[in-house]
């Protein structure tokens, strides 16, 4: 179920402004990559290009090539919403639809796949969805209550939830904490450690001890200049970048001196 990533010299534009540069990384299948840096260095917009959401932007578009086992995701005749069935996201924000039920909210993005499944397999789907999710005992007796219903920290993991369901390959996370307390935040980062038990994850985050507690590899950006695009500048396991990085911006970074 988990595919490795690889993404090969890959540019990033908005239009006329090219926001990343150059890039060139892999996710191993079954592990967390976290993406590093100062704002503005396109760690979202990097993220987003490996389910092409970026593109969804008028007049974006990336040069180069990201690839899933092999297979370009921007290859001639490649369906971006099959891609972005494979490659699921979690976003800052929990967002599940806020009347439907909690169980109509984690089978959403099967429904919308014009997946039929028979009510057993269903329930099926729905439980073990929840469970990979850490959220099952904590709703099982309320799944016909609205998905807004539930704190902060259960939406985002409804969210995660109604990821899993789609059963994809990888799963991208942009900041899934920001938008929470302590007490939901180390309840996500448990689940992403069992998560990439399955799944290959990707995670931007702003915070330092949650990259050195979830992620096995860090890869660290920056811009060169205020204006200029985003490039990578440091990637390696999360021991070293956080103890003995290579160059003198990470550790920078990493200690507070900037950002
Ligand atoms: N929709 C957009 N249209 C034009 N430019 C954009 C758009 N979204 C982002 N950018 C620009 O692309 C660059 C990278 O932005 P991005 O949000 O990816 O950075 P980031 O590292 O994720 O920042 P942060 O940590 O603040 O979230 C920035 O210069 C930003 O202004």
């Amino acid at each position: 179920m988990s595919k490795r990533i690889e993404v090969e010299n890959l540019n990033v534009f908005y239009g006329d402004f090219k926001a990343v540069e150059d890039v060139t990384l892999t996710v191993e299948p079954r592990t967390v990559m976290a993406f590093i840096g100062p704002s503005g260095c396109g760690k979202s917009t990097l993220l987003r290009t490996l389910n092409r959401m970026h593109e969804v932007i008028p007049r974006a578009y990336v040069e180069g090539s990201v690839k899933l086992d092999g297979d370009d995701l921007y290859g001639p005749g490649v369906d971006p919403v099959r891609v972005r069935r494979q490659v699921g996201m979690v976003f800052q924000r929990p967002n599940p639809f806020p009347t439907m039920s909690i169980a109509d909210n984690v089978l959403a993005g099967v429904k919308l796949n014009n997946r039929r499944l028979s009510t057993a397999k269903n329930k099926e789907l729905l439980e073990s969805s929840l469970r990979g999710a850490n959220l099952w005992n904590e709703v099982k007796d309320r799944l016909d209550k609205p998905g807004s219903s539930l704190s902060g920290g259960q939406q985002q993991r409804l969210c995660i939830a109604r990821a899993i369901a789609v059963q994809p390959e990888v799963i991208l996370m942009d900041e899934p904490c920001s938008a929470l307390d302590p007490i939901s935040t180390l309840a996500i980062e448990d689940l992403i450690g069992e998560l990439k038990e399955h799944y290959t994850v990707a995670i931007v985050t702003h915070n330092m001890q949650q990259a050195a507690r979830v992620s096995d590899m860090t890869a660290f950006f920056n811009l060169a200049a205020q204006g200029k695009p985003g490039r990578l500048i440091e990637i390696g396991t999360t021991d070293k970048i956080f103890s003995n990085p290579d160059q003198k911006a990470t550790e920078d970074y990493i200690s507070g001196r900037f950002g």
